[in-house]
């Protein structure tokens, strides 16, 4: 998968996320401080991945600033795209699977890289299925359409 990544500060964990997706098999473009003479201010960065997403040139984001907060708030502001701002695996999986948001918001402060891996995990776990038996199966499937379309 094609996955865009952003980051606002050259922190460890972030450079440990665009090692980790290659790691798993992904072609890796990157934004922010994490590449050279690009624009790492958050908002700028975000929004740019995001861009990515919304306009086919990456199925899916990351993107992470301190709090997580302003990279999510940025990128939701792009038309199509669904970012989370995950903190555990559960709310990944949540994401994926209710919400079916295609970036996910890191927060460089919070996220260890033994929970970054758990967070990976359970997102590219965390499919919507769109089949026919599946759906009956999804409890949110009404939100989920509402939550893409705007209710
Ligand atoms: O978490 C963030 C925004 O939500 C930023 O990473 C934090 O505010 C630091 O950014 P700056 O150094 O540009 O002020």
């Amino acid at each position: 998968m094609r996955i865009s990544v952003s980051s606002d500060m050259d922190e460890p964990v972030a450079r440990a996320l665009v090692a980790e997706l290659r790691d798993r098999g992904h072609d890796v473009v990157t934004h922010g401080a994490l590449h050279p003479g690009a624009d790492p201010q958050w908002a700028v960065c975000s929004e740019a991945a995001a861009r990515d997403v919304a306009e086919g040139t990456a199925e899916q984001a990351v993107v992470c600033c301190w709090t997580g907060t302003g990279a999510s708030i940025a990128a939701n502001k792009v038309p199509g795209v669904r970012a989370a701002l995950c903190t555990d695996a559960y709310t990944a999986d949540g994401a994926r699977r209710w919400n079916d948001a295609n970036v996910l918001a890191l927060s460089l402060r919070l996220t260890s890289e033994p929970l970054l891996r758990e967070i990976l995990d359970a997102w590219f776990g965390g499919e919507v299925s769109e089949d026919a038996e599946d759906r009956q199966n999804v409890r949110h499937i009404d939100r989920l359409d509402q939550g893409r379309t705007g209710s």
